[in-house]
């Protein structure tokens, strides 16, 4: 059984993204934009500001309370989209409920679109043309392809169909010919059709959701999801019993987390050339 080392591949995309950022003219600038108190947000936007700064990107950092409205954050996104200083936007997600999403992804400029949530990004990925994609995904691909995890023809189950990570990720996987299938909350037997996978990817945010009986013997599972527990950091998997069975598993933490920032260090880069149009 293999751990697929998150830490490890992290440290080398990381490496080439800070060679890059010293080549270019200009730092690039990355705003975050975090509102209320999301768990899973707080963890990213604290390790992903350490790695920025290490890396060479400036890091502007805009918080809210939970309570902000839709018209003082839409103000607040245009005005980082019009800033010449910054060349990347993320919105944190998700949102508190009183707030429109989709509409705030709507006003960030494709070119300024690290998290690769516009409809023009989202576009370009299903239709195959070049563009930003989400970080999350091309973490999972990148992690995979380190560790010579095969996928054309290969079986693919998602669980999860968000459009920060299951969606593009099936996306990424069929763009990589893998036969993909796609669960949510309304899959009738989830367990049924995880057991078909030969590489199995779960985002859905619920803590160990995937038992060892969803798991077929040598299958390689890449785990997405990220809770705070009692007892530290856990993911959508049963850690310890699904490892009795898989080929291949990614711990939490350790496994897709660090992959998540080391490919937003590389979107970034992505990002400042396109708005400086090289
Ligand atoms: N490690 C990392 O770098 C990252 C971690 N995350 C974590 O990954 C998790 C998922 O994130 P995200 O995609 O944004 O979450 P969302 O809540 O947006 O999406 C969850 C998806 O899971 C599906 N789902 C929920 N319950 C079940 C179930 N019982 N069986 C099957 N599918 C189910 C939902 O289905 P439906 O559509 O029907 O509601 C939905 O499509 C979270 O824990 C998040 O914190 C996210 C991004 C990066
Ligand atoms: N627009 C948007 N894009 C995201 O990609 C996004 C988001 N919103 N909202 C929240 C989730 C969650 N997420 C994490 C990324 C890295 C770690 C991470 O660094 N994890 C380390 C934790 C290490 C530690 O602190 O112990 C690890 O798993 O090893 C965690 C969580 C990105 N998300």
């Amino acid at each position: 059984m293999t751990i697929l080392d998150g830490r490890r591949v992290a440290e080398k995309v990381v490496a080439a993204a800070a060679a890059d950022i010293a080549t270019l003219a200009r730092a690039p600038g990355l705003a975050t934009v975090l509102v209320g108190d999301d768990p899973a947000s707080e963890i990213y936007v604290r390790n992903k500001r350490r790695r920025c700064v290490a890396a060479g990107i400036r890091d502007l950092h805009r918080r809210f309370g939970a309570d902000v409205t839709q018209d003082e954050l839409a103000a607040a996104i245009r005005a980082l989209g019009d800033d010449p200083g910054v060349t990347g936007i993320l919105l944190q997600l998700p949102l508190p409920p009183h707030l429109d999403a989709d509409a705030l992804v709507s006003l960030i400029p494709p070119d300024k679109d690290v998290d690769g949530l516009t409809e023009t990004n989202a576009g370009r990925l299903a239709l195959g043309r070049p563009g930003l994609s989400p970080c999350t995904p091309l973490g999972v691909l990148e992690l995979l392809d380190a560790h010579g995890i095969a996928l054309a023809g290969a079986e693919a189950v998602v669980v999860g169909r968000s459009n920060l990570v299951g969606k593009p990720m099936a996306q990424l996987l069929l763009r990589r010919h893998a036969t993909v299938t796609v669960c949510h909350s309304r899959t009738r037997d989830l367990a049924a059709v995880c057991r078909r996978a030969d590489v199995l990817i779960v985002a859905a945010g619920i803590p160990g959701l995937i038992t060892a009986e969803a798991v077929k013997p040598g299958a390689t599972v890449v785990d997405v999801g990220i809770h705070r527990t009692p007892d530290g950091l856990r993911g959508d998997v049963d850690f310890d019993a699904v490892r009795a069975v898989a080929g291949a598993i990614t711990p939490v933490p350790g496994g897709v987390g660090p992959m998540t920032i080391a490919m937003l260090l590389a979107n970034t880069v992505a990002a400042a050339r396109r708005t400086a149009g090289r």
